[in-house]
């Protein structure tokens, strides 16, 4: 919760401002009752309409200034808690957008969208409610119970006896629901995910006809949700059908005692109203008292799940360039010595071997080097570390042992905006954003038109995207208004856009046609010849031409040469060839 206040401190001014106003409201609507109480008992026995009039008005004021007072009070409370949630929620964001990959896998993706929405939500609420309750039903109970001490104090002892019970009763319902709160949530960023692989995958599982299967899926997490939200919520709910209980068991007291007093001369028949009055006003104080602390358990355990986002470090750390890399456990000890005037390779793995789980290795000591302007092409089944050798590139996630050199210098030396900047990447399944075609393509980068003109020509995505409306095209969420072989040109367009250093493109011909692979592949090699390229495809025609063919197996390399080298030397890429080629190249 601490993390959480942070965010309220700079609006504490408004904040006292706003509790001003809504204390003087508040007094104002205590002294209500009791004007009444002095109107019956006081005034009429007079027989002065004027008097009744000019009293009966002064309550009419009183009831207007509390509305202006609360209306006012409730708008600044208002600005205050979208202010500062405004602020949290921009930081949350900012900081899941820092998040190292790894840390967005433990975190899983539908869970930090929870947090980043309904927990925010519940921050918001709960911040709006507390100020605009906070003060004023502590007033009107603790007042009420003063006014009414003054009233008769015998009845008033039967609050006094009664308020302490329900505080008890109120603390230890929600001192036991807040960790059922938590697992609530728990329980609703399973539904989320639930509900984005749903969404995501909406074509899939109607063309698998999963949807019975689906339901069932939603059906199980939605049950489980509603059971954990049913249980925090019937736990809190007995707060308030218990104080209830004993308000009203008080209020039949003071009904009895009241009217043997009232009878015994003791006490006047309007200072009763009166007294029942502010009882009415003590038992609402009560319960929003009960619900502010329900949203408030609610809130607290939100509060801890942005907070646990907000505390994760900095899991990348951004190594010191001394400009001799030292030589990582693992990696070659005759790493490349900048003094020495040798050009290093533009890009090496030495004895690179990694592992998500820490368990297993999905890559294991990987060793190769490209030099400027080569290309590397990537082959193997699924699931052989092709796509986690470009994550590592990129740095997403941090290798275990070896190093990766950039000219000679590890990457783990260069700040990540840095690093990332070289490259221009197509990942497998990579999305569009609903834009126009060309923000989807610049990306924000500010780019040249020349150089967007450039990449979409070599990208063979010129013509359609001429006889589709050009640039201006607006493109629906995730692409889904372009073909699959339309995408890839236009994420292929937008790696090379940026004019990068290095190319990666997992995947990403899969869906050309032939003619047009081997036209992009072409004009590739014309148009960035300076630019090192690791291709990751299925198809062995599309790596076939590369300097370089790594060929991978369960993150293990089985052979490193050209196509021919790899013919002669390497079974695996022998079997690929045979499947795909037919052994023609034999
Ligand atoms: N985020 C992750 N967390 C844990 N394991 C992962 C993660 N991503 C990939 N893996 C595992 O790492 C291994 C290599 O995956 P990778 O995506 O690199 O394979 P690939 O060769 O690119 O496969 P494909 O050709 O099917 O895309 C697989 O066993 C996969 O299950």
């Amino acid at each position: 919760m601490k993390y959480v206040i942070r965010y309220v401190k700079p609006h504490i001014p408004t904040m006292i401002f706003g509790f001003t106003i809504k204390f003087t409201g508040t007094i104002l609507d205590l002294m209500i009752p009791y004007i009444l109480s002095y109107i019956i008992d006081e005034v009429t026995p007079r027989n002065d309409i004027g008097l009744v009039i000019r009293w009966g008005l002064m309550m009419a004021v009183c009831a207007a200034l509390v509305l202006v007072c609360n209306v006012w009070a409730n708008r600044v409370a208002s600005a205050v808690s979208r202010d500062s949630i405004e602020a949290l929620r921009h930081d949350l964001f900012y900081k899941i957008s820092y998040l190292s990959s790894s840390q967005v896998d433990a975190f899983t993706i539908p869970s930090l969208v929870t947090r980043m929405t309904t927990d925010t939500y519940n921050l918001h609420r709960t911040l709006n409610m507390i100020q605009r309750m906070g003060v004023r039903a502590p007033i009107l109970m603790l007042g009420g119970v003063v006014v009414t001490m003054f009233i008769d104090p015998w009845l008033s002892a039967i609050l006094c006896f009664l308020i302490p019970f329900m505080i008890l009763a109120v603390a230890r319902i929600s001192r036991k629901s807040i960790p059922l709160f938590g697992k609530a949530q728990i329980a609703a960023d399973a539904m989320i995910r639930v509900v984005r692989e749903n969404a995501t995958g909406i074509r899939v599982i109607k063309a698998l006809s999963r949807t019975e299967y689906e339901k069932d899926r939603y059906e199980t997490v939605n049950s489980r949700l509603n059971a954990a939200e049913a249980k925090a919520s019937i736990t809190m709910a007995a707060s308030g059908p218990l104080i209830n209980l004993m308000l009203n068991t008080g209020l039949a007291a003071v009904i009895v005692v009241g009217a043997w007093r009232v009878s015994t001369g003791a006490m006047k028949p309007g200072a009763i109203v009166a007294f029942l009055t502010y009882f009415t006003i003590i038992l609402n104080s009560v319960m929003a008292i009960s619900r502010l602390i329900t949203m408030s358990s609610k809130a607290i355990a939100s509060a801890g799940r942005v907070e646990e986002v907000m505390m994760t470090p900095q899991d990348m750390e951004i190594r010191p360039w001394t400009g001799r890399p030292e030589t990582a456990p693992g990696a070659s000890p005759d790493a490349p010595d900048m003094a020495s005037g040798k050009r290093p390779p533009h890009m090496e793995f030495d004895h690179v071997s990694f592992s998500y789980n820490k368990r297993a290795y999905n890559l294991s000591d990987l060793s190769f080097s490209l030099e400027h302007g080569q290309s590397l092409g990537i082959i193997g089944p699924t699931g052989a570390g092709k796509s986690t050798l470009a994550q590592l590139l990129l740095r997403l996630y941090d290798i275990d042992s070896g190093q990766i050199r950039i000219d000679g210098r590890d990457i783990s030396t260069f700040p990540l905006k840095e690093l990332r900047q070289k490259f221009g990447v197509v990942f497998q399944n990579d999305v569009l954003f609903k834009d126009s075609l060309l923000n989807n393509i610049d990306m924000g980068r500010k780019l040249d038109m020349d150089a967007i003109d450039r990449a979409v020509e070599v990208a063979q995505a010129a013509s359609f995207i001429a006889g589709s409306g050009g640039y201006e095209k607006p493109i629906a969420v995730k692409g889904v208004n372009l073909s699959g072989g339309q995408k890839q040109r236009v994420l292929i367009a937008r790696a090379l856009a940026g004019r990068p250093e290095f190319l990666i493109l997992d995947d990403s011909s899969s869906a050309l046609d032939y003619k047009t692979d081997a036209a992009f592949r072409r004009s590739l090699s014309q148009s960035f010849s300076g630019t090192t390229t690791i291709i990751i495809a299925q198809r062995i025609s599309s790596i076939m031409h590369c300097d370089k063919i790594l060929v991978l197996e369960d993150g293990i390399p089985q052979g490193l040469g050209t196509h021919e080298e790899l013919l002669k030397t390497c079974d695996a890429y022998r079997e690929i060839s045979t499947i795909q080629m037919g052994g023609e190249d034999l």
